[in-house]
């Protein structure tokens, strides 16, 4: 038998162990060392830099010491089964956690530098700069202009009418949606179908020209033809924006991003090139989840 000085989560789900003890006849990759990532978390020049991130509901540790970077532009999947923690992970990247009253955040979360858990820090501010779509459309119950128009407005970055207007149509033709509803800006967005309503959801969340945009399952609603739009939508806004895009879909992931990072019980197991997590996973866990051996 060998020990390992860490804690460790069995592929079975097992408790967690301070110190792990692993039979000489069951491979060592099927154990998680905790905080030890396989693969490339860390990049040269990170827009987000994350360190030893814990996430605690209560006395439930929902993420488990878990360090990555997040490069500029770059299109980041996190993949994993049902509540490994990536949608936890992703709400801490624009504070959304703080929301829920449980939930406690600890390590080191940089944006360009920045902490972005310093209480000095502009939640406000921080929300424009790293943008939100969720998993369900949720316009407001307002006019297609006035969903788009709505962060400008409240951001303060149009001086007059016209410069609204061209915030409007920019992010609107950025989100491949301009030409659907450029006669039908005064109707409400609520009539929109579910994949125009996402799109607008997208317009919304670049009308304020965030940085980052973080993307909670976002097709999980749409049917195929809807998907293809918003996946055909990322590719042409990586140009612009760094995108972290939580997906059950692992063909989703592969077709939509650079890096896809491997999220178990809490832990970061696998962060690599997209490609090479889809053919040549480096952890054993890995492979089982894209085998489809669990999840
Ligand atoms: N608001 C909350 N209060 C308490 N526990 C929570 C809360 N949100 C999530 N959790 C717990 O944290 C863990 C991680 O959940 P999370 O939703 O982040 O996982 P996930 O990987 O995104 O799951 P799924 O793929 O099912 O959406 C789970 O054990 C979940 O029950």
């Amino acid at each position: 038998m060998n020990t390992l000085n860490s804690t460790v989560t069995s592929e079975a789900g097992m408790p967690e162990q301070r110190t792990a003890v692993v039979q000489e006849d069951r491979p060592a990759e099927t154990v998680i060392e905790e905080g030890k990532t396989v693969g490339s978390p860390f990049a040269d020049d990170p827009k987000f830099k994350l360190r030893n991130v814990e996430v605690f509901y209560g006395e439930q540790r929902a993420i488990k010491n878990v360090s990555l970077d997040i490069a500029r532009n770059e299109v980041i999947a996190f993949i994993g089964p049902s509540g490994c923690g990536k949608s936890t992970f992703l709400r801490c990247l624009n504070r959304m956690n703080d929301s829920i009253e449980s939930c406690r955040v600890t390590g080191s979360l940089t944006l360009d530098d920045q902490d972005i858990y310093d209480p000095k820090h502009d939640v406000v501010e921080l929300r424009a700069r790293v943008g939100m779509v969720f998993q369900k459309p949720n316009p407001f119950p307002k006019s297609i202009y006035d969903n788009v128009a709505y962060g400008p407005r409240i951001h303060g970055l149009a001086n007059r009418k016209s410069d609204l207007d061209d915030i409007v149509e920019n992010s609107l033709r950025k989100a491949g949606l301009w030409d659907e509803v450029k006669d039908r800006l005064d109707a409400t967005a609520t009539g929109m179908s579910g994949g125009q309503q996402q799109r607008l959801c997208i317009a919304r969340a670049i009308a304020v020209s965030p940085e980052v945009v973080l993307m909670d399952e976002p097709c999980s609603a749409l049917d195929p033809i809807a998907t293809a739009k918003v996946e055909e939508l990322i590719a042409e806004l990586s140009e612009s924006y760094t995108i972290v895009i939580v997906t059950h879909s692992m063909q989703q992931a592969a077709r939509v991003s650079h890096r896809t990072a491997y999220f178990h019980l809490g832990h970061l197991v696998e962060v690599n090139e997209t490609s090479k997590v889809f053919t040549s996973p480096e952890h054993e866990l890995t492979e089982s989840y894209i085998t489809g051996r669990f999840g």
